[in-house]
């Protein structure tokens, strides 16, 4: 391989005081993987049998040029230039730096801004999907270069990419003229973008309304209100009352009617959301004054589930498979709720893709 001119090439017996130009990576296939020396170690005569053995018989020693940085400093600035709301950076491990989230909530990723930015090269930003909801300490990004010294104007690049997103304009892909169509509030005044960021769950008053006729003359036990309300408070939310009604048009929407009068900050109406006759859910939730965003969502499990909202109360209808599959449409849209976010048509309609996941 050809020396990169930043970097002198010593022989290992020769490096002896030298100072390592940047971390030493040792594998044992089933046992280890990790750092043997780290970046401006100064080799010892002792090192020499542990540097041999890892295949190291040159070591490079490093003298950087003006206007070039080395991995590390590198990795740094890319991490630091994307790092948004409630995130915590690493330190350089190997050349690359991660972002955790600082808290439990819901990870928001610019996609079109990491495309953006893997496709400049030899840089790499790699992240966990926008909308996944994450614990303390969880990663969320890692940024790296692929050579070991790299000039700054690709890093800089990205800085200035991560400036302008973060200020609300769009990039168009490969120039930095703004476009429209970046984040935009109601008066379509430009509102600064997260790049990676963690949006913390709201505590949310939720009301729930479990329907069916076999449940509510008590032919069958309520298996829907445990697993709902489990999920609403796994998510720092709270279940304020459970209601139940007969497959009965009027009977919900009087419920519904309760917990609007309640000021519940969530509605969720459970049961009777397919084709029978006794599935009354959708026709209560649309004649209690609903706007319905959508009846049907493209993901199974949870295709049944339907979006809506009274003013700006969220109504949900969950269909059966809520209470019987562990991972559904509900689990994708009740964290962006509790995270303050509105659901609009298109976030339902983009859920199909990818949306496949059994039933
Ligand atoms: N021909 C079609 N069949 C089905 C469709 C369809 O589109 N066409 N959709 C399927 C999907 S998807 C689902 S999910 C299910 C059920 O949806 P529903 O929300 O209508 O569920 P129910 O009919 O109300 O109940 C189904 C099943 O679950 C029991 N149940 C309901 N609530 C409770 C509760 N609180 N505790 C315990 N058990 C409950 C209920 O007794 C029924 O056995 O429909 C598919 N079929
Ligand atoms: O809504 Mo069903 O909810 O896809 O199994």
């Amino acid at each position: 391989m050809k020396a990169d001119p930043m970097l002198r090439e010593v022989k290992v017996e020769d490096a002896i005081g030298l100072v390592l130009a940047h971390d030493l990576t040792r594998i044992i296939p089933g046992e280890f993987k990790g750092r043997l020396f780290r970046k401006g170690h100064q080799i010892s005569e002792e090192d020499i049998p542990a540097l041999l053995s890892i295949g190291k018989e040159h070591i490079y020693v490093l003298e950087l040029a003006e206007g070039y940085l080395h991995e590390d400093e590198a990795a740094l600035r890319l991490a630091s230039a994307v790092r948004g709301t409630n995130t915590e950076r690493t330190e350089p491990h190997e050349g690359k730096v991660t972002l955790k989230s600082a808290i439990h909530g819901l990870a928001k990723i610019d996609k079109a801004f990491v495309d953006e930015v893997n496709g400049i090269g030899r840089i790499v930003m790699s992240t966990i999907r926008t909308n996944t909801v994450v614990k303390p300490g969880q990663a969320l990004a890692g940024t790296r270069v692929i050579p070991l010294v790299i000039e700054e104007e690709p890093v800089a690049r990205v800085e200035r990419l991560a400036a302008q997103r973060r200020s609300g304009q769009a990039l168009t892909a490969g120039s930095l003229e703004p476009e429209s169509g970046g984040p935009a509030d109601a008066a379509g005044t430009p509102l600064p973008a997260e790049l990676v960021a963690v949006k913390p769950f709201r505590s949310l008053r939720v009301g729930l309304i479990t329907t069916g006729s076999e449940v509510f003359k008590g032919r069958i036990e309520d298996k829907f209100g445990p697993v709902v309300r489990a999920k609403v408070e796994a998510l720092g939310s709270k279940v304020i009352d459970q209601r139940f009604t007969p497959d009965d048009m009027d009977a919900i929407v009087t419920e519904i009617r309760h917990f609007i009068g309640l000021g519940a900050d969530l509605i969720l109406v459970t049961g009777g959301m397919s084709v029978d006759p006794d599935d009354r859910t959708p026709g209560a939730i649309a004649r209690a004054g609903a706007r319905i965003v959508s009846y049907g969502t493209p993901m199974l499990p949870g295709s049944m589930l339907m979006m809506a909202y009274i003013g700006s109360v969220p109504v949900m209808g969950l269909p059966g498979c809520v209470m019987h599959d562990p991972y559904t449409s509900f689990d994708v849209l009740l964290p962006r709720i509790c995270a303050g976010e509105e659901i609009f048509r298109e976030d339902i309609t983009e859920m199909g893709y990818g949306g496949l996941l059994g039933c």
